[in-house]
């Protein structure tokens, strides 16, 4: 690490975010008028920040007004407070060019711009929150470091061409260690039938055909069809298919696998399940496969989506980073960075400029402005044409959109720190629960999400204790229109209830153990990952045509592009992570850094539009 020491204004607010391994480009920031101190070196937990003990990659130190002698040593600052932001000195403005920014950095968002950093483009992310990763964040309390989201992490292994988080983190010269988990999940099912999803295909195909002995040809089929979509997509190298020369290459050099894929793209789960299952219980069961990754039964799960997952989990499986999911996107954030582009934190997008039809530039709570050639949004769609583009039309495209899709639920979600002695041993990391009625499987609050990362990193919590990440489906409309005091007590009240069935089916004695609570409703979710109505992302509103009617990355806007869960192929942390790597193919292609054919682009896109109104 190199040292130096350099002078800096102190900000208002105190608070800024510091990295001791990055670049200096930062410095310009800084005028020489004034100096300020590191106070307080001890890590810190506050409502809505975290402070950390010591200059980390990424951390937010706190710095002494009164003593403002230059004392402390740090090479670059990656963000800064309102007062700085808004400072001349930040040098934003319509002379400094970024070949793309891209507004959030959920794992969507991060890796479209290191995957364009890494091509040779010059990118700036643009994050509202004060640390990356959106949905696959973390935050920290009491000694207990908690996953925002999901802790089951596909596309995590070192195998094939599907472990696009490895993949991503790589580009950037980044690698994470993995704790391989034994099961993806539990599942506490109606009738008391428990299954438990082995990482071995095997062990999980015995399980299952022990239960369903009738059905054992059926569930063969069904699965062994699945392996057969997951074998052709992990045969592909896999780029933008809204880029002609890439598309018409792979279907040149892999004409079977693609053309597999092409038939299965309109198809959904459900329909090829019953074509081979006739049970009503394993078609529930499907559902509830289904459910976990779409939040909707198999009938409107795209066939290739449920395939990916039902088979990566056994091929390269389910592989937690130690320390937490949220390492991933500080690792890309710090790879971003050290390709020579930029993030910022506090740095709020309230609008998207549009001239002449083309997005040029964004335009930030604090008014300034900022320019680029192309930009890429990783809010949502609704978020995006909704609120980010101030247009008075939408789009006949998104138009579209919003008519195949709905906004998913958010979810109601309860961190607990406990006990450890309330665990069985040998217990699993991740839960499904649905007690008594299969029919209570989509409604709100009808099941119940565990995961305990704990089970697999004992680091995430202090000694003797456990942590567990519980959420269940829940809607915004439940949690609006009421008093602050009645907004807490019925999040005691539903929080209390979820506890109880979870310590009736799984954990006596859990209620006694809980040694840290935090709950949080679709209301934490749209304030802090920016999200409209906390959504966990779209939901197809009638029978979808599998994945047909899903949206790429390009808009109908010149120069904007979409990236993350509402667009191609969906929700999930490896789903966002291909969108990125698509996103970042097609705007390099625009922007010169790939092969590109015009003629081509055009006749393609029209192909897709054409495509998607089949939907
Ligand atoms: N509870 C959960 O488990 C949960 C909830 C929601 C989503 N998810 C999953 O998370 C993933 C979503 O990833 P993603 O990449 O699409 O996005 P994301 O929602 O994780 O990240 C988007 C980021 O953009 C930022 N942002 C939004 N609007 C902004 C603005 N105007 N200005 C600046 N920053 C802004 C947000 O703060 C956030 O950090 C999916 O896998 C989804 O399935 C999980
Ligand atoms: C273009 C045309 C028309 C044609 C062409 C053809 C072709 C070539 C095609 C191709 C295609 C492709 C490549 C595709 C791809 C796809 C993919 C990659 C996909 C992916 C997906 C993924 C997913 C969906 C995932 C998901 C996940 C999730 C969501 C997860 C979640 C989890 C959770 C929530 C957790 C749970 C928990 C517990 C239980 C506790």
């Amino acid at each position: 690490m190199s040292t130096s020491i350099f002078e800096t204004p102190l900000p208002r607010s105190d608070l800024f975010l510091c990295s001791n391994s990055l670049v200096s480009q930062s410095f310009k920031l800084f005028d020489n008028s004034r100096s300020f101190r590191l106070k307080s070196l001890r890590p810190r937990c506050q409502k809505d920040r975290i402070l950390y003990p010591k200059p980390l990659n990424f951390g937010f130190c706190r710095v002494s007004r009164r003593k403002r002698k230059p004392n402390f040593v740090l090479n670059s600052v990656l963000s800064v407070d309102k007062e700085l932001e808004s400072d001349e000195s930040v040098g934003l403005g319509r002379s400094r060019e970024y070949d793309a920014i891209v507004i959030g950095s959920g794992i969507g968002g991060l890796v479209a711009a290191t995957q364009l950093a890494v091509k040779g483009a010059k990118v700036l992310v643009l994050e509202k929150y004060l640390i990356p990763g959106g949905s696959s964040g973390y935050y920290e309390r009491d000694g207990f470091t908690f996953d925002v989201g999901s802790s089951v992490m596909f596309g995590f292994s070192d195998k094939g061409n599907l472990n696009l988080i490895t993949q991503a983190l790589a580009a950037v010269g980044c690698k994470m260690e993995v704790i391989p988990d034994p099961s993806t999940v539990h599942f506490h099912l109606p009738s008391n039938l428990s299954v438990r999803v082995h990482r071995e295909y095997n062990e999980f195909f015995s399980e299952l055909t022990c239960k369903f002995p009738h059905e054992k040809e059926g569930i063969f089929k069904f699965y062994g069809e699945c392996w057969k979509i997951f074998n052709a997509l992990n045969s592909l190298e896999l780029k933008s298919l809204e880029e002609p020369i890439y598309l018409f290459g792979q279907f040149f050099k892999k004409p079977m696998e693609c053309l597999t894929l092409a038939y299965y793209l309109p198809q959904n789960a459900g329909d090829i399940a019953r074509k081979f299952i006739k049970d009503p219980e394993v078609l529930s069961f499907i559902d509830a496969e289904c459910f976990i990754v779409s939040t909707v039964n198999a009938l409107k799960t795209p066939m290739i989506n449920a395939s990916m997952v039902l088979c990566d989990r056994h091929y390269g499986g389910i592989n937690y980073p130690v320390g937490g999911v949220g390492g991933i996107a500080k690792s890309l954030a710090k790879g971003l960075v050290d390709q020579g582009s930029e993030i910022q934190y506090k740095a709020n997008v309230k609008s998207i400029i549009v001239e002449n039809g083309k997005a040029v530039g964004v335009r930030l709570a604090n008014g300034n402005e900022i320019f680029a050639k192309n930009i890429i949004s990783n809010a949502t769609r609704w978020d995006t044409f909704g609120k980010l583009l101030k247009q008075d039309e939408l789009p006949k495209e998104e138009e579209n959109f919003q008519k195949l899709y709905i906004k998913a639920p958010s979810f109601l979600s309860i961190h607990l720190g406990v006990k450890s002695d309330v665990l069985p041993p040998d217990t699993d990391c991740h839960h499904f629960v649905l007690e008594d009625d299969w029919s209570n499987l989509e409604v709100p609050y009808g099941s119940i999400f565990l995961s305990i990362p704990t089970v697999l990193d004992s680091s995430l919590a202090p000694e003797g204790n456990h942590i567990l990440h519980i959420f269940t489906t829940s809607s915004i409309e439940d949690w609006q229109g009421m008093s602050q005091k009645d907004y807490e007590k019925k999040k005691e009240l539903v929080a209390d209830e979820i506890i109880s069935r979870l310590e009736k089916k799984l954990f006596p004695g859990l209620r006694s153990s809980i040694v840290l609570k935090e709950v949080g409703t679709p209301k934490t979710h749209r304030r802090y990952l920016a999200r409209d109505s906390g959504t966990y992302g779209p939901m197809p509103q009638g029978t979808p045509k599998g994945l047909l009617g899903m949206p790429f990355n390009t808009t109908a806007i010149d120069g904007l592009y979409c990236v993350g869960d509402s667009c191609f192929p969906g929700q999930g942390v490896i789903a966002v992570a291909f969108s990125g790597v698509m996103c970042a193919h097609r705007v390099a292609a625009d922007l010169g850094l790939e092969q590109k054919s015009p003629i081509l682009d055009a006749a393609l896109l029209r192909l897709l539009g054409w495509f998607r109104t089949l939907a």
